[in-house]
């Protein structure tokens, strides 16, 4: 594509070196260039991309996209300015790469807890509908079988469009999506065409990156916004809310063009499910819908698990996927790795490893460990460094008013001191009994060591991780594996 054309989507732009050459790839990082490239400039967390102009250029860029003039450089490729090369960046990638997202059908789930979940079994019920899916978040990418490692929950707008566009090369009909906060906020998804939008839930998380609440909840309705501004009644787009989440009535203002689809539990909700019978081996319950209603009995646990069914069902139907196909899958979904995953070497005492590094998600694991506990609830917690320092003493509340014993331990701790992490968390619990283990296998070497006959212990934060950030290392840690060794009596 000629740098002309590929420039034609962006609605203005101002070019400081004439030429018009053929843009062969686009890129980010000055390493990744190569002869043809158009090399665009981010001012990131970490460093200035504006910095690796020259290194671009002598690894043969083709042109230069940035934020602002180099006075003091002699630049004789073609250098464009923009406002904000990162929103310039994603719709640029959805045009250079043939506008993936209108070729598929695009759902994207948005909320603080629940996105990884929702969106496996948004995932599974397209799947068992004889659909090719694709499937973006947290854990990795997938395009039918294949799983492609991440970085981010939400990919940078270059590697998503990428994606998009190999996704419909391998003949995907349906993508699902984890849409984070972040990416909302920093512009990675404009350019998708979403179909269908979800929202799990707002709670507590995240306030080092957006402050106040407000703005986290204004991030997240990016998402309804995006959904078209009139109402396609052929195709119409499908915003599916929580009405049992405030929130919801804030993003319901916000869909303009989509067709809204509300679930819950508490509130009268179009997809609602009622008569809740929760065991630690599983969750019945009445579901009512639009298109039918049913008596679902399913194998995950807690109450967080039926608000995951009813968005994905919801989903589903917004999709016109058959209900009986839909209700034939949530009966036989098998849970998400590291998601309440039971660590079972035949032990007389339960170990559960679950992804809760949030407040909300946190007290829901421990109320649903609660619910079924014969014997003492034992919790191994902590909170990831570079994170929300607010959240700190809130979990640590969390933890000692739902468990017997509270055992506070490092989680990712990055680049901060471990022991500073652990000593915001212990601030909000004064007074109250707790254990301390800077040494997370340590912690839960002794939870293991301690636990008797019907006890249940709860490791929470860390769920599929497979390492532990300490400083900028990433070290093997995989909190399953050490419980197994732990149990097993091995060091
Ligand atoms: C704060 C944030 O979002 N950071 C993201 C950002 O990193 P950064 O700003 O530090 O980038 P940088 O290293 O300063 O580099 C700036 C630019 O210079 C370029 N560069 C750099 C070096 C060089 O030699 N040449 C060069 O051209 C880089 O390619 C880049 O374009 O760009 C990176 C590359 O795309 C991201 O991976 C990184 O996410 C980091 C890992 C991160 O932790 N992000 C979190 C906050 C995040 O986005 N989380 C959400 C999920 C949250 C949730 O679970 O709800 C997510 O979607 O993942
Ligand atoms: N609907 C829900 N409401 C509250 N808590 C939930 C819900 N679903 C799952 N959880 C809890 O949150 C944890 C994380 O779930 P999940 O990974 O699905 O969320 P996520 O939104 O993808 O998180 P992340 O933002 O880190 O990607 C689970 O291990 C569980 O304890
Ligand atoms: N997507 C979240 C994951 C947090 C997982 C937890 N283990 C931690 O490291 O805080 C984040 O990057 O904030
Ligand atoms: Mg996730």
């Amino acid at each position: 594509m000629e740098l002309k054309s590929l420039l034609s989507c962006l609605s203005h732009y101002k070019q400081l070196q004439s030429g018009n050459p053929p843009i062969s790839s686009i890129e980010m990082d000055s390493r990744q260039v190569r002869a043809g490239s158009l090399f665009v400039c981010i001012n990131g967390f970490t460093v200035d991309g504006h910095d690796f102009v020259e290194q671009a250029i002598s690894n043969g860029a083709s042109a230069i996209l940035a934020e602002r003039e180099l006075n003091n450089r002699d630049i004789k490729i073609p250098y464009i300015v923009v406002g904000d090369t990162k929103r310039a960046l994603a719709q640029l990638a959805d045009y250079f790469y043939n506008q993936p997202t209108k070729k598929l059908r695009l759902i994207g789930v948005t909320g603080t807890n629940g996105k990884t979940t929702t969106t496996h079994i948004i995932d599974e019920i397209f799947k068992a509908n004889g659909e090719q899916t694709g499937l973006i978040g947290t854990m990795y990418i997938k395009i039918g079988n294949q799983t492609i490692d991440v970085k981010n929950t939400t990919p940078e707008s270059l590697v998503l469009q990428k994606t998009f566009k190999d996704m419909v090369e391998h003949k995907v009909t349906t993508a699902t999506m984890e849409v984070s906060s972040h990416a909302l906020d920093m512009g990675r998804v404009r350019g998708c065409d979403y179909d269908i939008a979800v929202l799990t839930n707002l709670t507590q998380d995240h306030l080092d990156y957006h402050k106040t609440m407000e703005n986290y909840a204004r991030a997240k309705g990016i998402l309804f916004a995006q959904l078209g501004s009139s109402i396609n009644y052929e195709k119409p787009k499908f915003a599916i809310l929580n009405n049992d989440d405030s929130v919801s009535e804030l993003y319901k203002k916000l869909t303009a063009g989509a067709q809204i689809l509300t679930y819950g539990i508490d509130s009268e909700s179009d997809v609602r499910a009622t008569n809740i019978n929760m065991s630690g081996q599983g969750t019945s319950f009445s579901l009512t819908t639009p298109v039918g209603e049913a008596e679902i009995s399913m194998k995950l646990v807690g109450k967080f698990s039926v608000y995951n069914v009813l968005a994905a069902v919801s989903t589903a139907i917004a999709a016109k996927v058959p209900f009986r196909v839909i209700i034939d899958t949530v009966e036989n979904l098998q849970g998400v790795a590291g998601r309440f995953e039971l660590v079972n070497e035949n032990q007389d005492y339960t170990v559960i490893v679950d992804y809760s590094h949030t407040p909300d998600s946190l007290e829901n694991a421990l109320t649903t460990v609660k619910q079924f506990a014969k014997g003492k609830v034992y919790v191994i917690v902590g909170c990831g460094g570079d994170r929300d320092k607010t959240k700190r003493p809130i979990m640590a509340q969390i933890a000692v008013k739902n468990s017997d014993v509270a055992i506070f331990t490092s989680d990712n701790p990055r680049t901060e001191d471990p022991v500073q992490i652990l000593k915001d968390m212990e601030a909000g619990v004064q007074g109250e009994q707790y254990q301390v283990f800077v040494d997370r296998k340590e912690a839960i070497y002794y939870a293991v060591g301690i636990a008797e006959k019907d006890d249940i212990i709860l490791i929470a934060g860390k769920g599929h991780e497979t390492y532990q950030i300490v400083g900028k290392q990433i070290l093997d840690f995989d909190d399953r594996k050490i419980a197994r060794e732990a149990i097993k009596g091995e060091r």
